[in-house]
């Protein structure tokens, strides 16, 4: 019986998570978990990866502190971000966070010469201004100089543990530099920001094996003899994988930092209306498209709840919310100006006063404010999708933490008029390991996995209830074509 570990890093927390087939079902074990974020370095925001690093090699000696001396191990991160890689094989410096405001006006430098419907024509990717490309058209010429390879930050990781370089397909999506129809990086886009073509490493599908954890490590750290496989690396594909979704009608929300709502596709759709409303392709594992739409997400309550000083857990917040009034303020959640603010309860504050709503000012009301936008945003952006596919969506599964808040659930249910499935909240993992399984010939695809994760996950159903808040989606949808 194998075991896999799941390394999932999400922007505000990474995991450690073992997993095993037990009597027809999956079990996982979280091992260790530790806290993410970016840190002020040299004028920019940064991730720490070296502590990332360590703290992967902690959570292995934790599972060999268990004897298991034998494991898979696949790891996941957020999109987009790079390590810069000197010919020695040593970063340049810590990655530049993609919130940093380095890349506040690189769409509009960059679109002013390369019109974005050419762009998008070539990648179908979202216009997000911290996407790799704005971020590499910023970087330092003579940096890029200096720099052999650019990694993204979940193959940097592999390349530290197993001396193996690569480039992961999901993730390389989200760079915006892509290809559809050549499915290689493309070279206008590149020469556009003086990246080489062999400046990243070779491009693998999610599955490869990657190589075994170096002795090296295994002489500092007492771990166990680790495999590690190049898994669906972008998280958000691996959550997508972990999604216990069936038939044609069903939809996906992970839903974290990043709220990401969308369907898997078979092929991409990159048409003037997915072009207008800003829906990504990204690459999925297998072969497959997601098909989705960014929405600001809990990275909204996140910075709420760490300015209210952490005296409430994010359970505590949402048991505030369900006491208060609904609606009493619209707020475009996607709307820049929460992107990174400075202060966002004073953000918030001040959204509500310049559009002469109702100001929520005790945690309750902001927290109800902020589940009631996300839901409302979840309800349209459920419809654009249907509409922009071209088929019904009964169904929208919700993953992730935010899969715990059961008035958002019930909220997206009844504004979207969809049954909302959630769980599980570690889907990321989940289909994490679902690939390493896959990969190790323990299950035959991902519909086996889905299955496998039916059954062994509770899932949560919330049915719309008839005539619940008639009118409000319409009113909201009104209110975001003025604010535009
Ligand atoms: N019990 C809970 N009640 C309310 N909200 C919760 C609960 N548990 C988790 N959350 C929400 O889920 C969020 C974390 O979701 P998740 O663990 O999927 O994110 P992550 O993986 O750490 O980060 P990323 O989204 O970058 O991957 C928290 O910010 C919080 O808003
Ligand atoms: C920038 C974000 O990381 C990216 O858009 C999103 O897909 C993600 O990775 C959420 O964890
Ligand atoms: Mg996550």
């Amino acid at each position: 019986m194998s075991m896999y570990v799941a390394v999932d890093i999400g922007a505000s927390s990474g995991r450690l998570i073992l997993g095993t087939v037990a009597e027809g079902k999956l079990k996982l074990e979280e091992v260790h978990r530790f806290k993410n974020g970016f840190t002020g370095e040299n004028g920019h925001d940064c991730w720490q990866i070296d502590h990332l690093v360590d703290e992967i090699l902690t959570g292995l000696e934790k599972i060999k502190a268990r004897g298991i001396n034998r494991v898979n191990l696949g790891i996941d991160t957020w999109a987009v971000d790079y390590v810069l890689v000197d010919e020695d094989g040593n970063k340049l410096h810590d990655p530049i966070a993609y919130r940093d405001s380095r890349t506040d006006s690189a769409i509009t430098s960059l679109t002013s010469t390369l019109p974005k419907e050419y762009i998008y024509e070539k990648t179908g990717i979202q216009f997000q201004n911290f996407n790799t490309l704005y971020q590499l058209y910023t970087e330092d010429k003579a940096v890029l100089d200096k720099t052999d390879k650019i990694m993204m930050i979940p193959d940097y990781l592999g390349y530290i543990l197993t001396g193996n370089a690569v480039t992961e397909v999901t993730n390389a999506s989200t760079t915006q530099m892509l290809n559809l129809r050549q499915g290689l990086f493309d070279k206008d886009l590149m020469s556009e920001v003086n990246v080489e073509a062999d400046q990243f490493p070779h491009l693998v599908e999610a599955g490869t094996l990657l190589g075994a954890v170096r002795r090296k490590w295994r002489k500092r750290y007492d771990i166990p003899e680790t495999d590690v496989i190049t898994t669906a690396t972008h998280d958000t594909a691996s959550a997508v994988v972990g999604t216990p979704g069936f038939g044609d009608n069903w939809a996906f929300l992970s839903s974290g930092t990043w709220s990401l709502l969308g369907a898997e596709l078979n092929t991409p759709e990159n048409g003037l209306a997915a072009f207008r409303e800003n829906y990504t392709n990204e690459w999925g594992a297998y072969g497959t498209y997601r098909f989705l739409k960014n929405i600001m997400g809990l990275w909204i309550i996140q910075r709420v709840k760490e300015e209210l000083n952490n005296q409430y857990s994010f359970a505590e917040l949402a048991a505030l919310a369900e006491k208060e009034e609904s609606f009493k303020t619209f707020i475009d959640v996607n709307d820049l100006r929460f992107q990174n603010p400075e202060n966002m309860i004073q953000e918030l504050q001040n959204y509500a006063k310049e559009t002469s709503q109702f100001v929520p000012k005790t945690p309750g009301e902001i927290a109800r404010a902020i589940y009631d936008n996300l839901s409302l945003y979840y309800a349209d952006s459920v419809h654009k999708l249907s509409t922009i596919i071209g088929h019904p969506i009964t169904t929208l599964n919700i993953v992730g933490g935010g899969s715990n808040v059961a008035l958002m659930n019930q909220l997206t249910a009844d504004l979207g008029g969809v049954t909302v499935v959630a769980g599980p909240s570690e889907a990321t993992a989940i289909g994490n390991i679902i690939v390493q399984m896959i990969t190790a010939g323990e299950i035959k695809n991902v519909v086996a996995g889905r299955h496998l994760i039916a059954d062994s996950f509770d899932l949560k159903t919330f049915e719309p209830q008839k005539d619940a808040f008639t009118g409000i989606l319409a009113k909201y949808q009104k209110f975001l074509a003025n604010a535009k």
